[in-house]
């Protein structure tokens, strides 16, 4: 066998479920929902109302969802030490779109470079893939978190997991990618992805560029978030040459009780009902790879509830495991290995 290159890129996503079941779910959300950084209330309130509360009961609700849209007969060879959870959206469309950027990264270092991918809650777990990196003799990790936009409740948390790591491998050179929201390339690849669905499919009456929302509090506390979505779709609306009134804005999957960013996805829809528009396209440029937010939330619930209404959602994927994804990642990628080299 040939050694492990000495350079790696890790490409990190939230997480995912092992398996669409209430047991595999309930262990997700728990690690995910006992982050500081995504619920910042304080311990001693918050891990009772989880653990006695929301855990029982949205572990169930949840795990139908997860099993609405798993991908049946991926049964691909198991890679970084994952458990069963090849088979959820983000999960494939992760380790497709890790093999893609492998591809396209061949010569960036003289030894070659390891392409690998990581999620921050479950597995394959962030924490242990980077000791395994170094353990094997890496040298330098380029992390790219697959978050456009910046936020402390997700980038920031792989932050504090590379920063763990740091303190324990002295050796190890790890640079960390910290948002892409108005980089050119990616820009361009997610202008194209809409450019290619108008021309299949004729263009919507409208166009939802819907993001995953937050606690508003969160950006009044300095979160750079909600500016970069706006900052993206500025670009993306741009390269596409829309005018002002041929899009909005949104946030969805909204979590609990406080207010969340405005205005939400659903609303926004039903605005556009009640003004009698008939067919809606939606993107979702803030996920880099279909999960169960656009898939379950967007291209199935809100579709529905749109039609009801007597209208067409019609959901543009994800930029996915896309060449003109992985090409634009390279971009990104590429001069953070050059100045690792150095
Ligand atoms: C307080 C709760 C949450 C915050 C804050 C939050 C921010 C946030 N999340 C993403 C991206 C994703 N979230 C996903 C699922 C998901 N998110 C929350 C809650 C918060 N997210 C929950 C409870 C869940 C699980 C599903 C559910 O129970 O409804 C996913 C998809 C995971 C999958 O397996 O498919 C992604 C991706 C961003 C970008 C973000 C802040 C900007
Ligand atoms: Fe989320
Ligand atoms: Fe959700």
């Amino acid at each position: 066998m040939s050694p492990s290159p000495a350079t790696a890129v890790v490409l990190v996503n939230l997480g995912t479920p092992d398996a669409p079941t209430a047991a595999a779910v309930r262990r997700y959300l728990a690690e995910f929902l006992s982050d500081p950084r995504v619920v910042d209330m304080p311990r001693w309130l918050w891990l009772p109302v989880l653990h006695l509360a929301i855990l029982p009961l949205r572990s169930r609700v949840v795990s139908e969802k997860y099993a609405s849209i798993w991908i049946e007969g991926e049964h691909g060879p198991a890679q970084n030490g994952r458990a069963e959870n090849g088979n959820s959206p983000l999960a494939v469309y992760t380790r497709r779109l890790t093999r893609a950027l492998q591809a396209e990264l061949p010569q960036a270092h003289a030894s070659g470079v390891r392409v690998i991918d990581a999620m921050r809650y479950g597995n394959p777990s962030l924490a242990a893939t980077l000791q395994r990196l170094r353990d094997e003799g890496a040298q330098r990790i380029v992390v790219l978190p697959l978050y456009p936009q910046y936020s402390t409740s997700t980038t920031a948390s792989v932050g504090d997991v590379v920063a763990k790591f740091r303190a324990s491998a002295p050796g190890v050179e790890v640079k960390m990618v910290e948002d892409y929201h108005l980089d050119p390339g990616w820009v361009a690849a997610v202008a194209d992805s809409i450019r290619a669905h108008r021309e299949a499919n004729g263009a919507g009456e409208h166009l939802l560029f819907s993001f995953h929302g937050l606690p508003q509090r969160f950006v009044d506390n300095g979160d750079p978030y909600a500016r970069q979505c706006e900052a993206s779709v500025a670009a993306i609306a741009a390269a596409l040459g829309l005018a002002d009134d041929a899009w909005t804005l949104c946030y969805q999957s909204r979590f609990g009780r406080e207010p969340w960013l405005e205005p939400s996805t659903e609303a926004t829809l039903a605005t556009l009902a009640d003004r009698g528009v008939k067919t809606v396209d939606v993107v979702a440029p803030g996920f880099a790879v279909d999960c169960i937010e656009t898939l379950e939330e967007v291209a199935m619930m809100l579709a529905k509830g749109f039609a009801g209404r007597g209208g067409t959602l019609r959901y543009i994927p994800c930029l996915n495991a896309e060449p003109a994804h992985a090409r634009a990642l390279a971009d990104i990628v590429r001069p953070v290995l050059q100045a690792t080299e150095a």
